[in-house]
């Protein structure tokens, strides 16, 4: 391999060199992805699958070939949030993603089931099988940033992700009751036995801001966040309020039109 730097742990290749650990998936053969950024949380509904997509539109419109890949197989959500009902075409060997409004290619396991409403009531070994095609068979193209929206928690399907893909960094949505426990310190040190650095924090729902007033309400509890990103060398703290008009660009699929200035800065010290 001509361009290999001898860091396996940010590499996807299978190649004869290839120092410890379980190989990664090939990279589909028709794809260059330049990085990957895993987005993790320590249980669901803290709003992962809504910042990978911020994320994603942000890292967009600073100019950059941007795909998503919903890993989360079991709960997906990023269709929805970018108001995509086309399904993916495919064949037994590649997949075709499908671009969001803003040419922002995604793959997600709604985008193959006939109908999205369907539970996907599959045990880990298959979970894992579907991650790993969507890192091999689907033709991504060419990507300068990849975000992965991935399974919530610490799990089976979690660790699948780190093993298969050559994740090169994460970032950790929380909101603030869950900085106070272990769940973001499990979703750390995780990270850290995988040998993938923590990039940034984001404490979703931190606050409320009053329309009528401006005043900034802690429905979730104080905010902890600086002190923890502190505590484990974390650079890049974003925090987002609660909004109404969030949660309704989610629901609506025009997640694209959301934009704050929180994501867009985190996006551009992510990718820089
Ligand atoms: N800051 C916010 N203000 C208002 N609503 C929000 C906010 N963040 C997320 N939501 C809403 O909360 C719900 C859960 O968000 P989301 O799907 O992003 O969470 P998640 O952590 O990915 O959950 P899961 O792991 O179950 O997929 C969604 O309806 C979303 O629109």
């Amino acid at each position: 391999m001509a361009d290999c730097n001898h860091d396996c742990g940010s590499c996807g290749e299978s190649c004869e060199e290839r120092q410890g650990g379980i190989p990664k998936a090939p990279m589909n053969s028709e794809s260059k992805i330049r990085k990957v950024i895993g987005v993790v949380s320590g249980k669901g509904g803290v709003g992962k699958s809504s910042v990978t997509s911020m994320l994603a539109v942000a890292a967009s419109h600073l100019g950059k070939q941007v795909a998503v890949m919903d890993a989360d197989i079991t709960g997906p959500s990023i269709p929805k949030a970018f108001g995509i009902t086309d399904k993916a075409m495919g064949n037994d060997e590649i997949i075709l993603p499908q671009a969001t409004k803003g040419g922002i290619k995604t793959m997600s396991i709604n985008l193959l089931l006939e109908n999205e409403t369907d539970p996907v009531v599959w045990r880990g070994p298959v979970l894992s099988n579907v991650i790993q095609q969507f890192w091999s068979n689907v033709v991504w193209g060419d990507i300068d940033v990849m975000f992965v929206d991935m399974p919530p928690g610490t799990g089976d399907v979690a660790l699948t992700v780190y093993q298969t893909l050559p994740v090169d960094g994460i970032v950790i949505v929380t909101s603030p009751q869950e900085l106070v426990g272990m769940i973001v310190e499990k979703a750390y040190k995780m990270a850290e036995m995988m040998n993938v650095p923590v990039l940034g924090i984001v404490e979703n729902m931190s606050y409320f801001r009053c329309p009528d007033c401006g005043s900034e309400h802690a429905i979730f509890g104080e905010s902890h966040v600086e002190e923890v990103a502190a505590s484990y060398g974390i650079k890049n703290i974003a925090k987002l309020p609660i909004d109404p008009a969030l949660a309704a660009a989610c629901d609506n699929g025009t997640i694209e039109d959301y934009r704050t200035d929180a994501m867009d800065r985190l996006a551009d010290a992510l990718i820089r």
